[in-house]
């Protein structure tokens, strides 16, 4: 997908009146965008705009998105774009949305773990998923807002309560984990970034993110020390770029960039594309972990096969058995809060 983005990108940029797709060949797509007038947000609409998959883009916030709309609506490509601010206009936003993406909340700070912001965007979560199962019901959700470990299952929670959770359209981004093990695994095997993989399994946030470097393409001889290095980089990478914001947030433009990724392989699935796999955190009976980030492969319905791990290696099998109780319990800690409130 990063190349077809790249290329969407390139011919979009292109100064010339001809269109460079058939629109009549592509299905209309409404895609939402909840805090699009954030630091992630707003690129991420700006390439969702970009997308020529989507037909109508609908940004909202709690603020600033009729300039956020106005400026992105000026680009020249497919979709039709429209701003919606405050709780009044939320359900317009939603109506008939195809995939709603969610990165709406409040970022760390250097020092801060993301259960730390567990507190204030555990409930902005939580009202925007009850708007989601009254106004979009059957709408692919990704969510982006952290803790992806806890907030992925109080969506859940959420729809269930309103009788229309489908595990099959529920996503936790964590493309994010994967953009980074790529680049980091490049640049320690000297190899092509463009033609590296890397699965990311687990969950979202420190132990949980557990890199499958044996199982990175192409192949390289890396030693034990250097994959430690790489798992350990990929795990911190969130912490690496809070820090150097030092007070000004987290990842924004990367994760536009990965938010941008997963949700166009949404809009593939749904149009049905086949092949389609991106890891992501999901429902999930891989593990005996109730979600878990893994491939998956999507389809017209979101989630068409949660796939297996695959084989591990001694050092990736024990970083499983790490991570589950610090998953369980951040899992645990979203159902409970969702019961409760
Ligand atoms: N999944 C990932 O890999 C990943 C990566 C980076 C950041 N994040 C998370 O994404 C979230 C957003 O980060 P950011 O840097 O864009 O933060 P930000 O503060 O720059 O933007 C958040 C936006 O959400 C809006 N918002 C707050 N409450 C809202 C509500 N009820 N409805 C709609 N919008 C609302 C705010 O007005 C703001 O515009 C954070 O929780 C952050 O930790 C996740
Ligand atoms: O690290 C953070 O707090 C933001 C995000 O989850 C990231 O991985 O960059």
């Amino acid at each position: 997908m990063r190349s077809s983005l790249l290329r969407s990108v390139k011919t979009l940029a292109r100064p010339t009146t001809a269109r460079a797709y058939s629109v009549d060949s592509v299905p209309s797509r409404k895609v939402t965008v909840l805090g699009a007038a954030g630091g992630i947000g707003q690129p991420l609409s700006l390439l969702m705009k970009l997308n020529p998959l989507v037909s109508q883009l609908a940004l909202y916030d709690i603020g600033g998105t009729p300039g956020v709309a106005a400026d992105v609506s000026h680009i020249n490509s497919r979709s039709e774009v429209a701003g919606y601010m405050g709780d009044d206009q939320l359900g317009q936003a939603l109506e008939g949305s195809d995939v709603v993406i969610i990165p709406a909340g409040v970022p760390r700070k250097p020092g801060m773990t993301r259960d730390d912001l567990f507190n204030i965007n555990a409930g902005i979560v939580k009202s925007l998923c009850t708007a989601i199962a009254k106004y979009c019901p059957h709408a692919i959700v990704n969510m982006i807002s952290n803790p992806v470990n806890s907030t992925v299952p109080i969506a859940a929670e959420v729809f269930k309560k309103a009788g229309i959770y489908d595990e099959k359209k529920l996503f936790g981004v964590t493309t994010l984990d994967v953009v980074r093990a790529k680049t980091f695994y490049a640049g320690k095997a000297n190899v092509n970034v463009a033609e590296v993989n890397v699965p990311v399994v687990g969950g979202h946030a420190g132990v949980t993110i557990l890199p499958l470097f044996s199982q990175a393409t192409p192949k390289a001889n890396l030693s034990q020390d250097d994959i430690q290095a790489l798992t350990k980089r990929t795990q911190d990478g969130g912490t690496e770029v809070v820090e150097a914001k030092a007070g000004k947030g987290s990842a924004t433009l990367s994760m536009a960039y990965a938010g941008a990724i997963f949700a166009d392989a949404c809009l593939k699935g749904l149009n049905g594309v086949p092949d389609v796999v991106e890891c992501s955190y999901v429902q999930s009976t891989i593990t005996e972990l109730p979600f878990f980030a893994s491939k998956v492969r999507l389809g017209k319905n979101g989630v068409e096969e949660v796939l297996g791990l695959g084989p591990l290696s001694d050092y990736e099998k024990e970083g499983l058995e790490k991570l589950k109780p610090e998953l369980k319990s951040s899992i645990e800690k979203g159902i409970e809060f969702a019961k409760k409130n």
